[in-house]
């Protein structure tokens, strides 16, 4: 992976430990909000991510290009892979119970991704500096064994539900987040 100096974790910098009170291995983690482009279940045309945690380390999940994905005829939109490796590595850093949002993601595009491919995404930390999380991911077409086509390196910020409050729509987070307090 090419990357900039803003996303390579310093050293010294402790990637968490799987057992520090994150899912189990082979938890199913759910969509964070149903309208959201990468794991909505209601989008009409996102991503629409299902990712579990195989480990309780990192996270996989699958998705499959289609018609509403294209940049070039056929071919799937960069913006569109970037997207996907966004949503999935924020998945990961899901892990770890805390909300956190992109502050910087870069990506390498080494293969052309065409309509109907299945491409097998993981994404990981490498780790945690105060609220900054250094992650990774990579999509692979056809299995998750199969040939890279993108792969990303990301800081991730952590924030609070606050954040999400302040510059978004309270209601729609109360309605999905229950344990979330409008007015603590
Ligand atoms: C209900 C749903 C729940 C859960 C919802 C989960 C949704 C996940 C969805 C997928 C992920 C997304 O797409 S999230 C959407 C896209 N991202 C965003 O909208 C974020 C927009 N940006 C921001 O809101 C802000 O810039 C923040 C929060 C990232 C940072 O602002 P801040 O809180 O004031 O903190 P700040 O002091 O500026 O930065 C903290 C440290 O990080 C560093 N830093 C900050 N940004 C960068 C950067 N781009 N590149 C390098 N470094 C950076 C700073 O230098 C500093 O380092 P030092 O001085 O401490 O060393």
């Amino acid at each position: 992976m090419t990357r900039s100096s803003l996303t390579t974790p310093p050293a010294g910098a402790a990637v968490p430990s799987p057992e520090a009170g994150g899912p189990e291995p082979g938890t199913t983690l759910g969509s964070h909000y149903s309208r959201c482009f990468g794991c909505g279940t209601e989008h009409p045309t996102g991503l629409h991510l299902a990712a579990r945690t195989p480990d309780g380390a990192t996270v996989e999940a699958e998705f499959t290009v289609g018609e509403a994905h294209q940049g070039a005829p056929r071919l799937a939109h960069g913006g569109v892979l970037a997207a996907a490796m966004d949503e999935v590595i924020g998945m990961s850093v899901y892990l770890f119970r805390k909300p956190y949002v992109t502050g910087r993601l870069e990506t390498d595009y080494l293969l052309p991704v065409p309509v109907g491919t299945t491409l097998h995404l993981r994404a990981w930390c490498n780790g945690i500096v105060g609220r900054k999380a250094y992650l990774e991911a990579e999509g692979r077409i056809g299995a998750p064994d199969g040939p890279v086509a993108v792969r990303a390196a990301a800081l991730f910020i952590e924030v609070d539900m606050a954040h999400f409050a302040e510059h978004g729509d309270v209601a729609a987070i109360a309605a999905e987040h229950h344990d979330y307090e409008v007015n603590p």
